[in-house]
């Protein structure tokens, strides 16, 4: 969700009015662009914007409803997306079931550093290369 945002920039927007934002002055009417994959990364905010560090989130009060603003995945106010508990809970759960009854390998010949991470812009984000992983069965205790 932050290192790789799934809708990298928002649905353009119009200002109703002459405003300031960041000491430029903006005319009514412009289109105007937010880029939640450049916040999520910004290291004014974030230590090593770029690094794959889950536990970062450990003890930390981010929010992603959109009202705290360094990571906003869901977008913020207004239109922000009514689907964000569902698409929570769909991500967690799907997780949950994945890590909980499979234990994954790569595939034979491969390793960590062949893993690619580079992804596909666009409304959505996509990865570029597929994963490639074999999953093995294995039922640890039940959920
Ligand atoms: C992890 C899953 C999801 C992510 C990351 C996500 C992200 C987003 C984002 C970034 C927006 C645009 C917000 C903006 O422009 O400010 C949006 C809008 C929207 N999302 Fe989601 N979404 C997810 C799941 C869902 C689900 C499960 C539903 C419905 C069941 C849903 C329905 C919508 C709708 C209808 C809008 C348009 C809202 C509007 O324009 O007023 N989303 N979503």
């Amino acid at each position: 969700m932050r290192l790789f945002t799934p809708e990298p920039l928002l649905v353009p927007r119009e200002t109703m009015e002459k405003c300031i934002i960041d000491g430029y002055e903006v005319q009514p009417e412009t289109l105007v662009y937010v880029n939640p994959w450049g916040i999520a990364r910004d290291p004014e905010t974030w230590e090593n914007p770029d690094e794959f560090w889950p536990e970062r989130f450990l003890n930390s009060d981010v929010e992603l409803k959109g009202q705290g603003f360094s990571l906003i995945p869901f977008g913020s106010r207004g239109r922000s997306c009514p689907g964000y508990s569902l698409g929570l809970l769909t991500v967690h759960l799907l997780l949950a079931n994945l890590l909980n009854f499979f234990d994954w390998e790569l595939p034979s010949g491969m390793n960590t550093d062949d893993i690619d991470t580079e992804a596909w812009p666009g409304l959505t984000l996509n990865k570029r290369d597929a994963l490639k992983l074999v999953p093995r069965i294995c039922v640890k205790s039940p959920m």
